[in-house]
């Protein structure tokens, strides 16, 4: 969480002003204009006959987000790799509307993943929400590659190097979702100082680093705190061992995105493995 950023952000006095983006609950009619480098590579990456993603802005992002929670967000973590264009398809089929692109670098985390280069080319399979988990150590010189991937919601963590005020600044200046991950270790209130800066919370309740992991069970009352600090306008996600007996819990405590790898790869029928997750999500969602 160090001061020293390479990346220039640019001059932002009020967000809503330049890019209507604001609270996730908020409607608006949107005077936002995707960036052109945003829009154009987009834009060729997505088949003529599929215009919900295109052009979409943060703004209808958060709606989209909003109507459809809970979510059940399948990390890409436990895909398969081989059959990465059939397995896009089987989670269209599901119909998840967020993909959740785990990036590592090897070094912020012990393990390598796959990088934008790979997102971007499956960005023309399907409309679903993506968004890109930077488990980097310094995301600073990666960020407007995600971006250019298609990714519509960007999350980094609050322990990877550089300021993360300006990450999630330049995240929003470019038209997408800021959100912020922290790691089991570090205290809910760790995020009050950024408070404003971010769209999403992304709690992780296990170790960042590998699928399969059983669930930390003190993150539920991390999750009560974080909802406590940021309101009710702030989505929040949860990130690591959610399956059939976590899920509720987790929903219960404040969560309304679910990242899941094996509670929706290991099953033989991704449609009904979401369904289910969903439907114990939404039932212990307050308010639903
Ligand atoms: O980011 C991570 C791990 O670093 C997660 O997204 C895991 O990939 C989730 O896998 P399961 O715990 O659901 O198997």
């Amino acid at each position: 969480m160090g001061d020293a950023s390479p990346l220039r952000v640019p001059e932002v006095e009020s967000r809503e002003a330049t890019s209507g983006i604001g609270p996730l609950s908020r409607t608006s009619t949107d005077p936002f204009t995707t960036p052109p480098q945003f829009c154009q590579r987009w834009r060729t990456a997505i088949s003529r006959n599929r215009t919900v993603a295109v052009g979409m802005t943060a703004v209808g992002i958060s709606e989209t987000l909003r109507r459809r929670v809970p979510i059940v967000a399948p990390s890409m973590l436990k895909v398969d790799f081989g059959n990465l264009a059939r397995e896009i398809q089987l989670l269209d089929e599901a119909k998840s509307a967020v993909l959740h692109w785990d990036v590592m670098d090897g070094n912020f985390v012990p393990n390598l993943s796959y990088g934008a280069m790979v997102i971007a080319s499956c960005r023309k399979r399907t409309d679903a929400i993506f968004e890109a988990h930077l488990m980097v150590a310094d995301p600073a010189p990666y960020l407007d590659e995600y971006v250019q991937a298609g990714c519509q919601w960007i999350t980094i963590h609050i322990e990877s190097q550089g300021n993360a005020k300006q990450h999630l600044r330049h995240i929003r200046a470019r038209g997408c979702l800021a959100g912020l991950c922290i790691n089991p270790e570090t205290p809910a209130e760790a995020i009050k100082p950024l408070l404003g800066e971010f769209d999403t919370v992304l709690v992780m309740s296990v170790k960042p680093g590998f699928g399969g992991q059983k669930f930390i069970p003190e993150s539920l009352e991390k999750l009560e705190s974080v909802r406590r600090i940021v309101g009710s306008d702030t989505l929040i996600a949860v990130d690591g061992g959610i399956g059939s007996t976590t899920i509720g819990p987790c929903a219960a405590a404040g969560a309304e995105v679910f990242v899941a790898g094996s509670a929706v790869f290991d099953r033989p029928d991704y449609r009904q493995a979401v369904e289910e997750l969903t439907d114990l999500a939404r039932r212990q969602t307050p308010d639903l």
